[in-house]
């Protein structure tokens, strides 16, 4: 079970504050969905979860334990655009993932240990739906299967916490409904927490357990003197709880599913 905790948390470049004093308690399995205006710090905000950044002040925590200072296994990431590496198949892709922090000087795995491997990541591809394309490179897939197959590969690793920049931002409306199931199913089936930036309010009451809007108090030229704050903070209501349910990936027989919201989706909601 995965608490975050972040806690009087400010993030300054130089002069510059981007975030200010920001509190917050992530239940364990919640599902994060951060909102706000473009520039705020939304993906600061992720890429100190993700210990690429470290707060100027402040502390996160995850059970208790202060966060790793480097990006770990415990951690997943998936981009709105290039999370996989166009030069290996889909299998290699997912594969990699098994293999590097296993594997520390050779980068490979063998013998039972990389069957075992390949096992997995192969029963991996199939639940996110990429059960056939195991062979085919980066390049030959559509947007939708990219992202399918980065989550594949983020999840790989059994992360605790999964971050999640815009990653369905560039999806058609229809392929984008079909992740959001897909996402779904994977947050109920897997232990772990999601915290997901996006611009798509839509998205983000679609999927989240709880949505957060950052705001930056704007004051003219002193502008860059005030990051952002927590300016809004709801909880989805009807909750949805982590394993409760027990959607399909297509998401089509979930009855919290987006599928009927997001064919038709006119446009997404900017905030
Ligand atoms: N490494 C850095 N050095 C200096 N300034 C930075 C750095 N990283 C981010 N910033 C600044 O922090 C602010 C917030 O950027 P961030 O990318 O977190 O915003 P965002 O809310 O994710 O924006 P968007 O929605 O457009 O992706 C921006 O003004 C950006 O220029």
């Amino acid at each position: 079970m995965t608490a975050i905790r972040v806690e009087h948390v400010w993030m300054e470049y130089g002069d510059q504050i981007v975030l200010e004093n920001i509190s917050l308690d992530f239940a364990p399995r919640s599902f994060v969905a951060l909102v706000g205006p473009s520039g705020c710090g939304k993906t600061t905000f992720l890429r100190l979860l993700l210990s690429e950044e470290r707060p100027t002040r402040g502390r996160i925590t995850v059970d208790g334990a202060p966060l790793a200072p480097e990006p770990g296994a415990d951690r997943g990431v998936v981009f709105q655009r290039y999370s996989v590496f166009p030069h290996l198949t889909v299998l290699g892709n997912v594969l990699l993932a098994a293999e590097l922090p296993k594997a520390r000087l050779s980068g490979r795995l063998f013998g039972a240990a990389r069957r075992r491997a390949e096992e997995e990541a192969r029963a991996l591809i199939a639940e996110v739906g990429l059960a056939g394309a195991e062979d085919k490179y980066p390049a030959a897939l559509s947007g939708g299967m990219q992202q399918r197959l980065a989550l594949a590969q983020a999840l790989m690793r059994k992360p605790r916490i999964l971050l999640l920049d815009e990653p369905f931002g560039a999806l058609d409306p229809g392929i984008r409904a079909d992740i959001h199931g897909l996402m779904l199913a994977l947050w109920h089936n897997c232990e772990m927490s999601v915290v997901m930036v996006t611009h798509d309010l839509r998205e983000a009451f679609t999927l989240a357990t709880r949505v957060i809007a950052f705001e930056r108090r704007r004051s003219g030229d002193d502008r860059a003197r005030f990051g952002a704050v927590v300016a809004r903070d709801i909880e989805v209501w009807p909750r949805r709880i982590a394993g409760r349910g027990h959607p399909t990936v297509s998401g089509r027989d979930d009855p919290a599913s987006p599928m009927d919201i997001g064919r038709d989706d006119p446009a997404p909601l900017a905030v």
